[in-house]
């Protein structure tokens, strides 16, 4: 699989008034075009720079990330993010209509393209009547599918998302999870999402990147060899969930106190 991201030796280093904190410390890998690969570590162990980093939104202080061949100095017109706060990445005086719309014109897409954009996403997250609907008329859940409709209707080649689900009920997590996956497959998206729960990891990714704790590095990349069609009942009793599950719970574990001397594993 050609990797349609790559991220090689990526440093970032914070300066702060009074300390430099050193975030990320040296990141490899890369992601095949088409690929769901999740990101899990500790608290802290700059998942969030990573994300920032890729998105062009940070500045690496070393390394680079390539996107599509082309390295990446500012936020790409190919790709989308969804952030976990959605309640300020919508914007409450504009319809849910207008917001999934703005970054269709910013990106010039010609106004009846955008109308059928709008609504083609709109209906992929099951909001097909909710267009004329300010965000904060709708529930959590539902703002977040509007978050995910703006990011699917700007048709992004690859799709960041940073801890999206970590601020709704567990039911509606489910339900976003398994659209998340949905869109994946239908429209071949590249996804890079970030999460701290582990089966939440495993339950979406075809592939798992331990972080360990800042300084970061990739403690391990693991294949999750969980059949394609994933159903939250029969996919989390699966045996091999609760091995997989295990494992990266112990490496995440170990990740905590992880620290330089050790090589890291790939
Ligand atoms: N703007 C900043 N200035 C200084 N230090 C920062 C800044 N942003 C992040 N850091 C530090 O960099 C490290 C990584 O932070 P980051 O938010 O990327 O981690 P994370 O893995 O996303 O954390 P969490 O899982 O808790 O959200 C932390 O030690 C954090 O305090």
């Amino acid at each position: 699989m050609t990797a349609l991201l790559d991220v090689c030796g990526l440093r970032k280093t914070y300066q702060a008034a009074d300390r430099t904190v050193e975030a990320v410390r040296d990141l490899t890998f890369g992601i095949g075009d088409g690929e769901l690969a999740c990101i899990v570590g500790p608290s802290g162990a700059g998942k969030t720079t990573l994300l920032k980093c890729v998105a062009g939104l940070l500045a690496p202080s070393g390394g680079e990330v390539v996107l599509e061949g082309r390295p990446v100095h500012g936020p790409p017109e190919n790709m989308a993010v969804v952030f976990q706060e959605y309640g300020r990445s919508l914007f409450p005086w504009m319809t849910v209509e207008q917001n999934i719309e703005l970054p269709l014109k910013q990106k010039k897409v010609a106004k009846r393209r955008r109308g059928e954009l709008v609504a083609e996403a709109l209906e992929s997250v099951g909001l097909a009547d909710a267009g004329g609907a300010y965000p904060w008329q709708l529930s959590g859940g539902m703002q977040q599918r509007v978050a995910i409709a703006r990011a699917v209707a700007y048709e992004p080649s690859v799709l960041l998302m940073d801890e999206p689900f970590a601020a709704v009920d567990a039911q509606t997590r489910a339900e976003l999870e398994d659209l998340t996956r949905e869109l994946w497959q239908r429209l071949g998206m590249t996804v890079l999402f970030v999460t701290h729960d582990i089966e939440e990891a495993v339950y979406l990714g075809q592939r798992v990147l331990v972080l360990s704790a800042a300084p970061t590095v990739i403690m391990e990349d693991a294949v999750i060899d969980l059949p394609a069609e994933r159903e939250q009942l029969a996919t989390r009793s699966d045996p091999r969930f609760a091995e997989l599950r295990a494992h990266i719970y112990s490496l995440v574990q170990q990740a905590k106190t992880y620290h330089d001397g050790a090589e890291p594993r790939s």
